[in-house]
């Protein structure tokens, strides 16, 4: 293993491997810590975590434990994956874990970027913006459980790390990949060593990754990714598309994402197939359990894949919080989706699409995958995956991501067919 990866979440990890896969790695994705070594031939291996919006200790030691097995591996380097839109709280995970892997790894120095160009997310003069609103501007400011209220990546990490946050800017980036470096060697001698660096284009995040070859841990969206295969001197994927080959079974969409894209995606979809409607407070009185939608799902028309969701607008997630507690609510709608998800594959589901991270990150859990071998992009940023070993074709995808007719597009990937 050349490259070990630490996913935050598993949508973010399948991302990862999509940027990875695509720029020629050979790329495998761990569920959780995976009990045994990997196969020496993955180059690239992400153990995917859900220690996004656990309790701080919580992400450390995890995250730890998934640094001690990469490095056991062989890898050379460390990338500790978090959101593109910087999914944290205040007194969040990412500063607490990039202090925790520093030190364990013996790093100086290492960098930070959420950019993501290719899904519209860019780092500039420190902020972070979502096409060209500023993070706390948008919709990323109502996230049911990692509300985004600062733009300002410095001074959110500030909160989170014991470290001093330095910056590498715009002028920086733009001089390549010696100018970068020359950049943050100043940061770390003059005491900042966990450093923001800004991005707007992939071409920066190639540059970035070419002077950070030497670094021991970065920190980033999978943009950041885009330069680290040929660091190794691995070049961009060579296969044909005809390697891929996946199944037309029985398929599911199961949303509890209740990001912007996701509502639309899902409202889209809604029209055209049968659609369960998973209402939380129902879920938390006992009144649904999951046997009532496994045999709605029963009685649905065979190939046509049905719809189960709990999306909803921001004034009905805070209503149910209100009532329940976020961290309730959050973990009664994950377990449902859990138990459903190996509810339905034990029925002979093979397809099964999941928008959003937390629910992919449970769902996966509920039907007890160990790793995911990447396939085709469907979209920027999320790939078809397959259960290594079983017959199940998945796709996690990331609240934001996708355009409106996802859910589609994701269903005939996982079937084997193309999308363009
Ligand atoms: N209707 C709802 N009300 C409150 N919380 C919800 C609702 N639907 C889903 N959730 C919770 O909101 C969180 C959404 O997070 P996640 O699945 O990561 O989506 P995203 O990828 O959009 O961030 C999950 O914990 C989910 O259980
Ligand atoms: O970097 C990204 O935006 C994604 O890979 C990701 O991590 C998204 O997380 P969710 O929106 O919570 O799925």
């Amino acid at each position: 293993m050349l490259l070990g990866c630490i996913g935050d979440d598993f949508t973010g990890s399948s991302d990862l491997g999509n940027t990875l896969a695509i720029g020629g790695m050979r790329v495998v994705q761990y569920c959780g810590l995976p009990a045994t070594d990997a196969d020496p031939a993955v180059e690239a291996g992400i153990v995917a975590l859900k220690s996004r919006t656990v309790a701080p200790a919580e992400a450390v030691g995890q995250s730890l434990a998934a640094a001690d097995w990469l490095l056991a591996q062989g890898c050379r380097q460390i990338f500790f994956k978090i959101c593109s839109t910087f999914d944290s709280r205040r007194d969040g995970n990412i500063g607490p874990v990039i202090d925790a892997l520093m030190a364990r790894l013996g790093a100086s120095l290492s960098v930070v970027c959420p950019a993501f160009p290719d899904n519209g997310r860019s780092v500039y003069q420190g902020h972070l913006f979502v096409g060209d609103r500023l993070l706390s501007e948008s919709s990323m400011r109502h996230h049911p459980l990692t509300p985004m209220s600062d733009s300002d990546i410095r001074r959110w990490l500030g909160h989170q790390s014991r470290q001093a946050v330095g910056h590498v800017a715009m002028p920086d980036v733009r001089g390549g990949a010696d100018a970068i470096r020359a950049a943050l060697k100043r940061e770390a001698t003059a005491g900042r060593p966990v450093v923001v660096v800004d991005a707007i284009a992939n071409a920066d995040l190639v540059e970035i990754g070419s002077a950070a070859s030497d670094l021991l841990l970065l920190t980033g969206g999978s943009g950041l990714a885009l330069g680290l295969p040929g660091n190794f001197g691995i070049g961009p994927a060579t296969q044909s598309s005809n390697w891929w080959t996946g199944s037309s079974g029985p398929a599911v969409v199961l949303s509890g994402s209740c990001s912007a894209m996701t509502r639309l995606q899902v409202s889209v979809f809604a029209n055209s197939h049968p659609a369960f409607e998973v209402v939380p407070a129902d879920i938390l009185s006992g009144k649904l359990v999951p046997d009532t939608v496994v045999n709605w799902f029963a009685g649905q028309t065979p190939g046509v894949a049905p719809l189960i969701y709990s999306s909803a607008e921001p004034r009905v997630v805070e209503a149910v919080q209100a009532e329940y507690g976020i961290e309730r609510t959050a973990l009664a709608i994950e377990a449902f989706f859990a138990a459903l998800a190996s509810q339905l594959a034990a029925s002979g589901i093979e397809r099964i699409v999941v928008a959003g991270g937390e629910t992919s990150g449970a769902v996966v859990e509920g039907l007890g995958i160990a790793s995911l071998e990447i396939g085709p992009q469907i979209a920027p940023g999320v790939p078809a995956v397959r259960a290594s070993g079983r017959p199940l074709w998945l796709a996690l995808k990331s609240g934001n991501f996708g355009d409106e007719s996802f859910f589609e597009k994701a269903l005939t990937t996982l079937a084997g067919g193309c999308i363009d």
